[in-house]
């Protein structure tokens, strides 16, 4: 499949997720466009069109559970581009020392908006240890089996 992975991370937490689910999406000879949103706009990421067969989308959470300005730049052009997919599937890192009601609330606002059917995955801070890796792997290989399962007939037609 053709997957497009894009996530913004302030101090490196959201990144060393992502970097995790970039590594097992491609261990299973899937084709990535990785995407840092904090410094690539959509159009400069793909220049030869957005389309893609899963959208994976990872945040960090900011003032009570909100979304950082940069991802909420980039949703806003894949929604013009693309409109909104049915198949993202997000993640998320954040604390809960935040509160409970906001940890990981950009994931939770993201996954709401898009209205997805997949499970969300969110990390408390960074990803430690193999409990961590074991998650993440997991997730990641759940959406890809959520994806493969769900009728292609609308699919883009832009690759075999
Ligand atoms: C100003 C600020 C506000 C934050 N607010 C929240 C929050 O509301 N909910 C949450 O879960 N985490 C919150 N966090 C914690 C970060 O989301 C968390 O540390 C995250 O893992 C950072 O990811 P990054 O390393 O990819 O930037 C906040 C952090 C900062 C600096």
């Amino acid at each position: 499949m053709r997957i497009l992975l894009a996530h913004t991370s302030l101090s490196g937490n959201t990144r060393d997720v992502a970097r995790a689910i970039h590594a097992r999406c491609e261990a299973l000879g899937h084709d990535v466009t990785w995407i840092d949103a904090d410094i690539q706009n959509l159009a400069q990421a793909c220049p030869d069109g957005a389309e893609h067969d899963l959208y994976i989308l990872g945040s960090w959470s900011i003032n009570a559970g909100r979304t950082p300005p940069e991802m909420k730049r980039f949703i806003a052009d894949l929604v013009e581009v693309v409109g909104k997919p049915e198949r993202v599937a997000v993640f998320g890192t954040g604390e809960t020392q935040w509160g409970e009601e906001y940890y990981c609330g950009a994931a939770r606002r993201i996954a709401a908006f898009f209205g997805t059917p997949y499970p969300r995955l969110e990390i408390e801070q960074m990803p430690h240890g193999e409990r961590d890796a074991l998650k993440i792997q997991r997730w990641t290989d759940t959406i890809l089996a959520c994806t493969e399962s769900i009728p292609h007939a609308d699919l883009p037609r832009l690759h075999a």
